[in-house]
């Protein structure tokens, strides 16, 4: 099995940026959602994207977000991808992806086999699916270190590139790894030693457990 791709989000300092360089990871995620502690603002996102280009990809996460919002953050960022984590039907994804001509990667909460089969229903429409785990009404709709049952997902076939999300810790991933099969792998609390918080040896350890396996 070749090794999995990393995406390590929730970045918002030059710290955890570098951190996720070094480690050699894939992907660097911004969140450009309000209620997130991880929170970026336009701002603070093309600062950080100025230092990962041609270093990582830089990956934005929204949620439900308008067309102004995503734009905002494509140009101050230069997103190579959206990361679409709220409602997102696959006809938004698939107009959002024409729109601005970048990667669209959709989260899709998983708690049930059912789950799991609406991702089909995306074929076509967007670059990747990223299952995640389903969050408890009211709380955010990821970042929340909550895993689901990883056995729903294990080796998936389907039309569309995907990832395996939710509670990954350096602790968990060559086990979570072994039963799915995941191609990519995004971690962003279990790197943390706080929420919003990144640390620098959790993101070193979490990259070099996803390339033991
Ligand atoms: O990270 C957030 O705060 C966040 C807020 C709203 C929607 C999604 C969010 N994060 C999504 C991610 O990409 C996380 O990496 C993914 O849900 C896994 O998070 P975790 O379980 O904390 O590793």
């Amino acid at each position: 099995m070749p090794t999995a791709a990393i995406k390590i989000c929730g970045i918002s300092t030059p710290m955890a940026l570098e951190a996720a360089i070094r480690a050699r990871a894939d992907h660097a995620g911004f969140v450009f959602f309000p209620k997130s502690p991880r929170h970026v603002s336009p701002a603070q996102a093309a600062e950080l994207a100025e230092r990962a280009k041609g270093r990582i990809a830089r990956v934005g996460l929204f949620v439900d977000a308008d067309d102004a919002t995503l734009a905002e953050a494509v140009e101050a960022a230069d997103l190579d991808v959206l990361q679409l984590h709220g409602k997102e039907t696959p006809e938004r994804a698939a107009q959002l992806r024409a729109r601005f001509g970048r990667k669209v990667w959709k989260a899709l909460p998983v708690a049930s086999a059912d789950d799991v089969e609406r991702a089909r229903a995306y074929a076509g429409a967007i670059d990747m699916l990223l299952f995640d785990a389903k969050t408890p009404t009211g709380a955010l709709p990821g970042g929340m270190g909550l895993s689901f049952d990883w056995g729903l997902v294990a080796g998936w076939k389907g039309a569309t590139a995907w990832g395996l999300a939710g509670g990954l810790t350096p602790d968990n991933v060559a086990e979570a790894l072994a039963i799915t099969q995941a191609p990519l792998v995004d971690t962003s609390s279990g790197v943390e030693s706080a929420p919003g918080v990144k640390d620098e040896d959790r993101i070193a350890a979490f990259c070099a457990a996803v390339r033991r396996t």
